[in-house]
């Protein structure tokens, strides 16, 4: 086939049956009265017929089941999706479909599909989920293309600086360690395990609010977006029902959505005022407003409130659930590798010069080699975010023998080039010093390294994030001990948007020094 004509032929034969559509003598003598009826089943008949043509010309040769369910497809999948279930499609070929709700979807596993995808901006953009555009309003930057999202993702980019990235350090510390404290107290109340992973979503939303925006939320609002988030999370599904009627996931995202932006609108006004009131820059929004006031510096000079809050609504939505899967996996791991534990502490000690309640700057960051391989290799183990659906814009010829049909959703999965052997090997094994040497064969393949995505759209926040998962574990290790109450469960993995421990990582703190 080539590549110009997408997917396969109809198929000549089948094991559909098609001979009940079209076999008269099932039917009974027609009255008058009921040839409505037998209209409405032959036209509802045509179109599932239709469909299962329409599903199986545009899957052509790709492995995929041979007819889809009709009208759902694969819905009750995508409802409970596991990493054996996907682990299965990615096995079945490096390009693979399905179908769900009548949105074709291809699938692509290996290293090279998935870049091409990835890097491809004028055959396909990302488009989060099927109701992303209904959660996150379909005016956000992130769902720009081409030049626009490139001019926007550039002063985006100053937020990110190092300059900036130093002013957000101070808030996550503190936090951080307002959050110990509270998990060393439940610890210390009771003989049973912490189950970790809501404590570490709750640690993770207050500290991005807090670098977000400041103190131009109020605690009230604080609580209510951590609140009201999760049903954010919950509605993120690859394909929801597709009406967003009263009760469903995506009613309820839209509801929390307009609650949290009310509190985000508030805040980009607010800090507009503090900053043209000379105040010191506390926060992102802070750090975007001195960018703007700042004569010397190009670009756009004016953001609505609006247009600010949906950026730091992207922030929140892409950092809120990754990060936590980040933390909590990152915690696992060193509770279940002493040895490694003990050579990150040995580091944190040195470079605080023996000081255990010293706090962590960018300089001090650079000189904990050890620690960042050991976050980089957390991150490549149970890397948060395993794949990330883009939309074709037009037909995309993404092999020489498969053409991807324009409209449908193509998804570049991340996770299988973590996990490749050629490059990582043992590559379910916790190995830090993997990283360790700049020509090791981990580092020798940077196209694999695929956590924070590839191309136009890799993610902005990826510096952001390994300082704050450094900042997180390198001061916990200081003031902490922590232990891991093993379950049969501890082991297996949970997908909610990204990946989770299924029994939520059990965990008991002791405290090794007083946390100040
Ligand atoms: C462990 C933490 C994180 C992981 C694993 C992660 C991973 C990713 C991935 C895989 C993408 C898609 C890249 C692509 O399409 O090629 C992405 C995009 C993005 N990420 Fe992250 N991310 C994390 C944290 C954050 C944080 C903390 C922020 C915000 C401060 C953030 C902001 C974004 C944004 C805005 C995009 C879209 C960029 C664009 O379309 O230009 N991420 N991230």
């Amino acid at each position: 086939m080539s590549i110009h004509s997408p997917s396969a032929s109809i198929p000549q034969s089948t094991d559909f049956p098609f001979q009940y559509f079209s076999s008269t003598n099932l039917l009974p003598k027609i009255s008058s009265s009921s040839t409505w009826l037998y209209t409405a089943l032959g036209i509802v008949a045509s179109l599932l017929v239709l469909e299962q043509v329409n599903y199986r010309y545009k899957k052509g040769h790709l492995p995929g089941p041979k007819w889809t369910i009709p009208i759902i497809g694969k819905f009750a999948d995508s409802l409970h999706p596991t990493l054996e279930g996907y682990q299965k499609q990615w096995d079945s070929g490096a390009l693979s479909a399905l179908s769900v709700f009548n949105i074709f979807i291809v699938i692509a596993s290996s290293n090279e599909y998935t870049r091409r995808i990835l890097n491809s901006p004028t055959y396909a953009e990302p488009c989060l989920v099927a109701a992303g555009k209904q959660i996150l309003c379909a005016d956000n930057w992130v769902f720009l293309a081409g030049k626009a999202h490139v001019d926007y993702r550039r002063i985006l980019n100053t937020l990110f600086t190092r300059k900036a990235l130093s002013l957000y350090l101070s808030s996550q510390e503190n936090l951080s360690r307002e959050h110990f404290k509270k998990w060393l107290d439940m610890s210390a109340k009771t003989d049973k395990p912490v189950e970790f992973m809501m404590p570490a979503r709750d640690l993770n939303m207050r500290t991005s609010l807090r670098v977000f925006c400041g103190q131009h939320i109020p605690e009230e609002g604080v609580v209510e977006i951590s609140d009201k988030y999760w049903l954010i999370t919950l509605a993120m599904e690859l394909v929801n029902f597709p009406l967003a009627l009263p009760g469903t996931k995506v009613y309820n995202a839209v509801k929390a959505r307009k609650a949290a932006m009310k509190w985000l609108e508030s805040a980009a006004r607010l800090s507009k005022i503090a900053m043209r009131g000379g105040q010191e820059p506390t926060c992102l929004l802070d750090q975007w407003v001195m960018e703007l006031l700042d004569t010397e510096s190009k670009g756009r000079k004016d953001f609505s409130d609006r247009e600010m809050a949906l950026v730091v609504l992207s922030f929140l939505f892409a950092s809120q659930d990754a990060m936590s899967s980040g933390l909590i996996y990152a915690f696992q791991h060193f509770a279940d590798h002493p040895d490694i534990l003990d050579k990150v502490r040995e580091e944190q000690l040195r470079v605080r010069g023996g000081d255990y309640n010293k706090h962590m700057t960018l300089d001090m960051l650079d000189n904990m080699p050890y620690l960042r391989a050991a976050i980089r290799e957390s991150l490549r183990l149970k890397p948060p975010v395993t794949m990330v659906p883009y939309k074709a814009l037009k037909p995309f010829p993404i092999a020489d023998d498969y053409v991807v049909p324009a409209g449908s959703m193509v998804i570049p999965s991340l996770y299988p080039s973590l996990q490749d052997p050629e490059v990582f090997p043992e590559p379910t094994k916790f190995l830090p010093e993997r990283w360790l040497d700049p020509k090791s064969l981990a580092w020798s393949k940077p196209q694999n390294f695929l956590v924070f995505g590839s191309g136009p759209h890799k993610c902005i926040g990826q510096e952001y994030t390994v300082m704050n998962m450094a900042c997180v574990i390198g001061t916990a290790c200081m003031l902490m001990d922590w232990e891991h109450v093993k379950t049969p469960d501890s082991f297996k993995v949970k997908m909610i948007l990204t990946l989770f421990p299924k029994d939520g990582l059990l965990l008991k703190f002791r405290s090794r020094v007083p946390v100040v």
